[in-house]
Formats: structure tokens, C-alpha cells, sequence
């Protein structure tokens, strides 16, 4: 048989054509990465509405991915190859886990499904409602932030419930915000491509505001509750107040520095918001020294949202 490694172009959902790493094999081409320095190749499928996992190649002709419903795709796949160069390049991490394994993305899963996930394994991103969400792969914050659960699943592996499970949303508010900062699209908003096409302007988080979308900014307002384990799409509103002071103080490459060596070297399952600050205080000890500037912007971002 006949095949290679490619390069072809598409269209993604905001109708912006981008460059895309293909592979051709018997005159077939398919959303197939392998041009990553480190071997991780990035393959994205289809669930064609389905709910089977991986589901089917996406593949072209003529290796111009340009029709509309590949556009979710194209997405998925572009935006994934971003989330791997991003780790790769800043932080020397070669891929999520950062032994090369490979970078697996579905779309179209389920029927009108407002979601998106990392189910231990891959990605998968539903097409949304069209009300609530338009397809959940077409903002890179979406896809650097489950991208990001992957990271933290293979280091930190905070438990998904409670604390923990707000900082483990936390972090993938975070990196995503961080890796569209480092793409040049900065925002303090998770989503706002994709939630609510109807509604311009508005996100699904902020992390600047949290209270704009319903979270607590400070631990005064902590949010007991037994839903969404324990309020952790909720409660991430505090540590994501903390990062926003953080950066705004020091900047994103430096929050960024100090966030991954946490994340990586200090922060285990159990952690909670207070095993956060220290570890991030730390990984700023570690990098800038304990009478740095650095040190003190985690001490003063942790004590404004009541941490510390
Ligand atoms: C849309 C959605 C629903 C449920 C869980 C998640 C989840 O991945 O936690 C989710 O995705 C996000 O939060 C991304 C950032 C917009
Ligand atoms: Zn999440």
C-alpha cells in the first residue's frame, strides 16, 4: 500500500481554514497527526451521533476538510495539536501523559449532548443543543481544558468530588486559559465560543468575575452541596479568583511555571484548597526563591479569596 504523512487544510466552526497534519493511505486521507516531536500521535474520530467509543476515522478525499460536519472535527483536531505543542514547548511534557501516548479525540458523540469530557482514556466532545452549546470542540479552551484533566488524572489525580474536585477543575480553567493566552486569544472566560450561540458575550465561567456565572470568588462563600460531586464546577470559582490574582500580579508564563510544577511535583489526590497555597507557594519557592514577588503574589492571590 501507499501511504504518508500529510499536510492538508479545513475548516473549522468559526469558518476560519487552518493548516492540518493528515496521513494518506490508499488515496484516503484522515485526521491523523504524527508530526509531534515526541511520537504522540493525535487521531481524532467520529461518533456519528453515536455513543460508541473511538467511532470512525474522520477522512477526505482530497485532504481538505472543509465540509460542515467535519468542521467539529477539524476543531478537535487542531485545537488538540495546540493543547500538545503548548505542554510540549513551555513545560518539556510530552503529551498528557507525558510519555507519548497518544492524544485521542471524539466528536459528534450522543444526540444534542451539552457536554464535553475526558472519559479517561480520550476526549469526547457532544455537538450541544444548539441553544445551550453549538459543538463543545470549537473553542481551544474547551479542548486545553479537557485535555488538562488528562494532565492532572496522570499526576496530581485529584479526587473529582469536593475540594479536590474543585481544584482539579480549577486547573483545567487554568491551562486553559493560559494555552488561548499563548495562541494569542487571551480571556478570563471558559467557553465563550460555544456556549450559548444565541447569546454573544456571555461564558460559561469567568475567571476574573465568577460570580457573573453563579460561583463564589471567596471561601466565605464556599458552596456545600451533594450535587455535581460535591459543587466542583461551583467551587472552582475560588481557586480560579486566586489564580486571576496571581496572574494579574506576575503574569501568565509565570503563574503558568508555578501552576505546572504544583500540579506535577507537590499536589496529590486528597489535596484541598489549602494543600493548593502551599504547594503553590513551594513550586514559587523552588523557581523565584521565598522573598520573591513571585512568593508573595501566591500569598496575597490565596489570601484574597480567604485561603491562608
Ligand atoms: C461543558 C461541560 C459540562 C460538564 C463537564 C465539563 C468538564 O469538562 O468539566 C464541561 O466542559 C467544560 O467545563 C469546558 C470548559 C468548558
Ligand atoms: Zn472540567
Amino acid at each position: 500500500t501507499q501511504e504518508a504523512a500529510t499536510t492538508g487544510t479545513g475548516k473549522g466552526s468559526s469558518g476560519e481554514t487552518v493548516t492540518l497534519q493528515t496521513y494518506q493511505s490508499n488515496g484516503t486521507y484522515y485526521l491523523y497527526d504524527t508530526s509531534k516531536p515526541m511520537d504522540g500521535i493525535i487521531r481524532t474520530y467520529t461518533a456519528n451521533q453515536g455513543s460508541s467509543l473511538p467511532g470512525n476515522y474522520v477522512t477526505d478525499a482530497d485532504n481538505n476538510f472543509q465540509s460542515s460536519n467535519q468542521a467539529a472535527a477539524v476543531d478537535a483536531h487542531y485545537f488538540a495539536g495546540l493543547t500538545y505543542d503548548y505542554y510540549y514547548d513551555t513545560h518539556g511534557r510530552n503529551s498528557y501523559d507525558n510519555n507519548g501516548s497518544d492524544l485521542i479525540s471524539t466528536v459528534h458523540y450522543g444526540s444534542n449532548f451539552n457536554n464535553a469530557f475526558w472519559n479517561g482514556s480520550q476526549m469526547v466532545y457532544g455537538d450541544g443543543d444548539g441553544s445551550t452549546f453549538s459543538p463543545l470542540s470549537g473553542s481551544l479552551d474547551v479542548v486545553a481544558h479537557e485535555l488538562t484533566h488528562a494532565v492532572t488524572d496522570t499526576t496530581a489525580n485529584l479526587v473529582y468530588q469536593d475540594q479536590p474536585g474543585a481544584l482539579n477543575e480549577s486547573m483545567s480553567d487554568v491551562f486553559a486559559v493560559i494555552v488561548e493566552a499563548e495562541n494569542g486569544d487571551f480571556d478570563w472566560q471558559l467557553g465563550e465560543d460555544i456556549y450559548t450561540p444565541g447569546t454573544p458575550g456571555d461564558a460559561l465561567r469567568s475567571l476574573e468575575n465568577p460570580e457573573l456565572y453563579d460561583q463564589p470568588s471567596h471561601m466565605d462563600d464556599y458552596y456545600n452541596t451533594s450535587a455535581d460531586n460535591g459543587g466542583v464546577h461551583t467551587n472552582s470559582g475560588i481557586p480560579n479568583k486566586a489564580f486571576y490574582y496571581i496572574a494579574n500580579d506576575i503574569g501568565l508564563d509565570k503563574s503558568g511555571d508555578i501552576y505546572y510544577r504544583a500540579l506535577t511535583s507537590y499536589l496529590t489526590s486528597q489535596s484541598d484548597f489549602e494543600d493548593a497555597r502551599n504547594a503553590l507557594l513551594q513550586s514559587a519557592e523552588d523557581l523565584y526563591g521565598a522573598n520573591s514577588t513571585e512568593y508573595q503574589a501566591v500569598s496575597d492571590g490565596y489570601a484574597a479569596v480567604g485561603i491562608g
